[in-house]
């Protein structure tokens, strides 16, 4: 138990509790779909100096269920619409700050991630856990996953079909500077992604991908089809499972901005955002027809893989960043090529 002080909209909470390392970025961070169902804890200790300003959403709402900070700031910054705290009130998300999250994290490193509950009494607490399915339990892509196809961009364009699962727009954005057609397909409609677009990505997303047997055909079509294919994050993982891959729940997993990989290929480290409490096993991915390309080299996770014959690559890492730093947008770069029929 950890006490602290409310702020936000007055209300309970309950979510699997992950930290970030992450010392900006808290407005893309709190946007990012692939947080639903997880309590988000910040290990720097100033969140909120810059405040609030839509342009730095990730999705249309806040997306985790709660927030846990030991210092909720004022804002003091030009582009700053609103507080952290007016913002989450609005949002109807709980955050509890002046918590020493310092220990907190220590905690999950130590034991792993775990389910909790943000409420105003320890009794309260239990009851909303005993209450709550287990987070690796629960189908969260269904509920960030778009209901309705959404188009952008010019039709006399070559299209991406986004397989989303809770894509972040900066996946969008940074495919529409690179001259696509962009849509975005309810995950279930992936076969139409498959057949109306000259490349398909499988997006990032929340929870546990071993529940997304839905999608596990979409990986034999694509293979069967050729089909130029980006990975990214859940998209990674759902692409591994279909190759005939394992993955494993991470202990407390890699949620930052400041994460090194080791680009196999070219022998070069970029520094990189993650956010994943799931990896693919390197034993599994023997037979598979695909190769690692990329390792975080502190733990060995796998961060990519590459088809050894076919245009599919993937990442585990966040190329799009935001936040992040920019060192591997080059991966969007490799996609259109594969798109455009010249790239591996
Ligand atoms: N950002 C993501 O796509 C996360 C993928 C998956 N939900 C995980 O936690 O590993």
């Amino acid at each position: 138990m950890y006490r602290g002080y409310a702020f936000g909209v007055d209300a309970n909470a309950v979510g699997e509790v992950v930290f970030t390392t992450a010392n900006v970025g808290y407005p893309e961070s709190l946007t990012d779909p692939s947080y639903k169902g997880q309590i988000l804890v910040f290990t720097s200790p100033l969140i909120g100096n810059y405040g609030v300003s839509p342009d730095q959403w990730e999705s249309d709402s806040v997306q985790v269920s709660g927030v846990v900070v030991f210092d909720a700031t004022s804002p003091s910054h030009y582009t700053s619409v609103m507080s952290l705290d007016e913002w989450l009130r609005r949002e109807g998300v709980p955050g509890i700050f002046r918590v020493d999250t310092r220990a907190l994290t220590v905690k999950l490193r130590e034991v792993g991630v775990m389910m909790g509950a943000i409420a105003n009494s320890v009794n309260e607490a239990f009851r909303l856990l005993a209450n709550a399915p287990r987070y690796d339990e629960v189908d969260f892509t269904r509920l960030v996953s778009p209901k309705n196809i959404i188009s952008y961009g010019n039709d006399d364009r070559p299209c991406i079909g986004i397989v989303d699962c809770g894509v972040k727009m900066s996946i969008v954005r940074n495919l529409l500077i690179r001259g696509f057609r962009v849509v975005r397909y309810p995950c279930h409609m992936w076969s139409k992604a498959l057949s109306d677009c000259d490349g398909v990505l499988l997006s990032n997303g929340p929870g546990n991908p071993n529940l997304l047997t839905y999608l596990s055909d979409v990986v034999v079509d694509i293979i069967r089809d050729r089909k130029p294919t980006l990975g990214i994050c859940l998209g990674h993982q759902i692409i591994a499972l279909g190759a005939g891959a394992k993955l494993y729940k991470m202990k407390y997993g890699h949620r930052a901005i400041n994460k090194p990989i080791l680009d196999l290929a070219r022998n070069r480290v970029y520094v990189t955002t993650h956010n994943h409490g799931y990896a693919v096993d390197p034993q599994s991915i023997r037979n598979t027809g695909f190769r690692v390309w990329a390792v975080q080299p502190d733990d060995n996770t796998v961060e990519g893989l590459i088809h050894e014959r076919l245009p599919i690559l993937t990442t585990q890492f966040h190329p799009e960043a935001k936040p992040g730093p920019h060192d591997t947008t080059w991966v969007f770069d490799e996609f259109a090529k594969m798109v455009m029929g010249h790239g591996h």
